[in-house]
C-alpha cells in the first residue's frame, strides 16, 4: 500500500528576482520517506527544502501541505541547518524556548527538554551554554531541538557537512534513529556515501531543474540522464 503523502508540490517554480532557482518541479513526500535531494553547488537543494518546509513561497505553481489521518491535522516540520542556529542561552534552554514558541505548557516543555537531551546524549550538558559545546554537540542540541517539537517530518540541510568523522557518525546515527522512528526525512547533502547509507529515495537536481527521482539503489546502479551520470562520475571518480 502506498503511504499517506505528506506534502506535494504540482509544477511548482521558485525565482529570486528574473533569477530562476527551481523550474517547475512535480513530487510527492510521503510518510516514512528517506529522502535525498543531490546535485551540483546552486542546483537548488537548499530552495527546494525551504520550498517544502513553507520557508518559501512558489512564484508559480503549488505546494500542498497534506492533512494527516485520522487526525486531520497538518503534518508538524521541523529543520536542520548545516550550522546550527543556537541562542546564548544554556542548551537546555534553547529547546525550552523554542517549544515555549510552540505554546507547549510548562510542565511538558520541562518533560520534553529533558527527553530531548537525553536522546542525543546531552543530559549532562544542559545547563552549559549552548554556544559553547564543540561543533558536534550543537549539531545533536539542534536535533534535540528538533526531535522535541516531535515532528512528522524533518528537513535537513547538508547536516553533518562541517562535522570531524566521529561527530558525523553520531548525528547520522541519530538522524537514522529518528528515521526508524517514524520521522520522515528529507535531506540535501554532497555526501555521496552517507545518501546510500541513510536514504531509500534520491532526487537529482540540475539548475533548478528535477532530472530524476529514483529509489537510491536505482540512482547508483541505473544508467540515467547525462547530467546525473557527469555529476556521479565527477563525486565518485572509480564510477
Ligand atoms: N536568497 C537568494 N537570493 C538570490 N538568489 C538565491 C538566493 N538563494 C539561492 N539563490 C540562487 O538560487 C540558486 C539555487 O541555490 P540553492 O542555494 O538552492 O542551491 P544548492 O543546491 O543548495 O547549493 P549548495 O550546494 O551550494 O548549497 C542559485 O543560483 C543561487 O544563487
Amino acid at each position: 500500500m502506498t503511504a499517506p503523502a505528506l506534502i506535494s508540490l504540482s509544477d511548482a517554480s521558485v525565482s529570486f528576482g528574473d533569477r530562476p532557482a527551481l523550474s517547475g518541479l512535480n513530487l510527492v513526500i510521503r510518510r516514512g520517506d528517506r529522502v535525498a535531494l543531490v546535485g551540483a553547488n546552486g542546483s537548488g537543494k537548499t530552495s527546494l527544502l525551504r520550498l517544502l518546509h513553507g520557508l518559501l513561497p512558489a512564484s508559480q505553481g503549488s505546494r500542498t501541505l497534506h492533512s494527516l489521518a485520522p487526525e486531520g491535522t497538518a503534518p508538524v516540520a521541523a529543520m536542520l541547518f548545516q550550522r546550527p542556529f543556537l541562542m546564548h542561552l544554556s542548551a537546555r534552554n534553547n529547546i525550552a524556548l523554542a517549544l515555549w514558541l510552540r505554546g507547549v505548557n510548562k510542565p511538558e516543555r520541562k518533560q520534553r527538554t529533558e527527553a530531548a537531551l537525553q536522546r542525543v546524549g546531552l543530559a549532562a550538558e544542559g545547563g552549559l551554554p549552548a554556544r559553547a559545546l564543540s561543533g558536534g554537540q550543537q549539531q545533536r542540541l539542534a536535533l534535540a531541538r528538533a526531535w522535541a517539537m516531535q515532528p512528522d517530518i524533518l528537513f535537513l540541510d547538508e547536516p553533518t557537512a562541517s562535522l570531524d568523522p566521529s561527530a558525523k557518525r553520531e548525528v547520522e546515527s541519530l538522524i537514522s534513529e529518528f528515521a526508524r522512528d517514524g520521522v520522515t526525512l528529507v535531506m540535501s547533502s554532497h555526501n555521496l556515501g552517507q545518501v546510500k547509507r541513510m536514504c531509500d529515495r534520491v532526487l537529482y537536481l540540475d539548475a533548478g531543474r528535477l532530472v530524476c527521482d529514483l529509489p537510491t539503489d536505482r540512482f547508483f546502479n541505473d544508467d540515467l540522464p547525462a547530467e546525473a551520470t557527469q555529476f556521479l562520475k565527477g563525486e565518485l571518480p572509480w564510477a
